[in-house]
């Protein structure tokens, strides 16, 4: 078995070393630029069209991420970049879901005990006491409840928050109000006051956190964006903080990333940052799902992960 592996940023001697050990019996190699040799598994992230396009022996793809929407773009422009009938596979969860767990409980409960509200009185060297918020006043809304959504809520339900979801089918998840589809999005949004967006990168989605999704928020909201930068119209959140509607954001991924240094939202008080770290790929839990999902393959099993093209995740 032949398996090529691209990634523009990762330790590629460290991720091949680790896919020798977990599958023995294939031969693994680095694709580099006019590699057009036999392959039956391409491992990738932003791959060169080339590296997959014209590859008749290729099973299946695997995207070195949970989010397809770079190589879905790259594939609307060249659609013979992944030939006829080869699955793309992604990684789900695979170790992301406890990250965005850990980021999603922490800034909750940061903003919670309004000790955003207290690094304020301290650079004013004031000692004041502040009133609790209460949990009834404190509903989180997760947009987007699949793979990492459907996680973030569980915990924050160990929170005992009041915790609801939306997403394009039911939910069932126990303690998270389920809301499904378009025309049950006013009614998530109507007393949400932590929004949390982990939905996919599709035209159905880019651009929804707006002006006037952000009016239809409780007051006083606030907002974390750990899924896509093309999700939240930067100049709406920054008017809607600047207004008084929205109190926080907590951003860890942006339109243009590395966010440039002209972008007002990196001195904007009440916005925070991280540098697109909310769920990074973890090698070891990744590679055992890529050779778990390789031997099914081979075994002619449907394993979980396949991304579907139309819905576009
Ligand atoms: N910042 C970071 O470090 C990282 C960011 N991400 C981002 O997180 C995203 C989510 O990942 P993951 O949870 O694995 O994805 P999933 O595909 O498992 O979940 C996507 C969810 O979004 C819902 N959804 C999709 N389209 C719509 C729509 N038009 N209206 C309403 N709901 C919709 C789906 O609904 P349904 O269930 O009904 O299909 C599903 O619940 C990734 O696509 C990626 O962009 C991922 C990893 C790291
Ligand atoms: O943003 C990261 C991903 O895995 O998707």
């Amino acid at each position: 078995m032949d398996i090529i592996f691209y990634h523009p940023t990762f330790d590629t001697g460290f991720w091949l070393d680790k896919l020798h050990q977990a599958l023995p019996q294939a031969r693994v190699r680095e694709w580099k630029p006019g590699d057009n040799d036999h392959a039956d598994y391409a491992l990738v992230w932003h791959p060169p069209v080339e590296m997959l396009s014209g590859r008749k022996t290729l099973k299946a793809v695997f995207a070195l991420g949970a989010g397809v929407d770079s190589i879905l773009s790259q594939l609307q422009k060249h659609p013979d970049m992944l030939p006829p009938g080869v699955p793309l596979y992604r990684l789900e969860d695979t170790g992301m879901a406890l990250q965005m767990q850990e980021y999603a409980v922490s800034q909750v409960l940061h903003w919670f005990r309004r000790f955003d509200d207290y690094q304020v009185q301290k650079q004013q060297g004031v000692w004041n006491p502040l009133d609790d918020y209460t949990r009834e006043e404190f509903t989180i809304g997760i947009l987007g409840a699949g793979v990492l959504g459907g996680k973030v809520a569980e915990s924050l339900v160990a929170w005992d928050f009041p915790v609801r979801c939306w997403s394009r089918s039911r939910k069932n998840y126990p303690n998270v109000e389920s809301f499904a589809g378009q025309h049950e999005l006013d009614a998530f949004l109507s007393g949400t006051r932590v929004l949390i967006n982990l939905l996919p990168n599709t035209p159905e989605t880019v651009g929804i956190i707006n002006r006037q999704l952000l009016d239809k928020l409780a007051d006083n909201a606030c907002v974390i964006n750990l899924a896509r930068g093309v999700h939240l119209l930067e100049e709406d959140l920054l008017a809607a903080l600047d207004s008084g509607k929205l109190k926080a954001a907590m951003l860890d991924v942006f339109s243009r990333e590395p966010l440039p240094a002209s972008s007002p939202l990196w001195t904007h008080p009440r916005v925070t940052i991280t540098p697109h770290v909310a769920a990074v790929t973890r090698p070891v839990e990744a590679i055992a799902y890529i050779s778990h999902t390789i031997s099914s393959l081979d075994r002619g099993e449907i394993p979980a992960g396949q991304v579907d093209l139309k819905r576009g995740y």
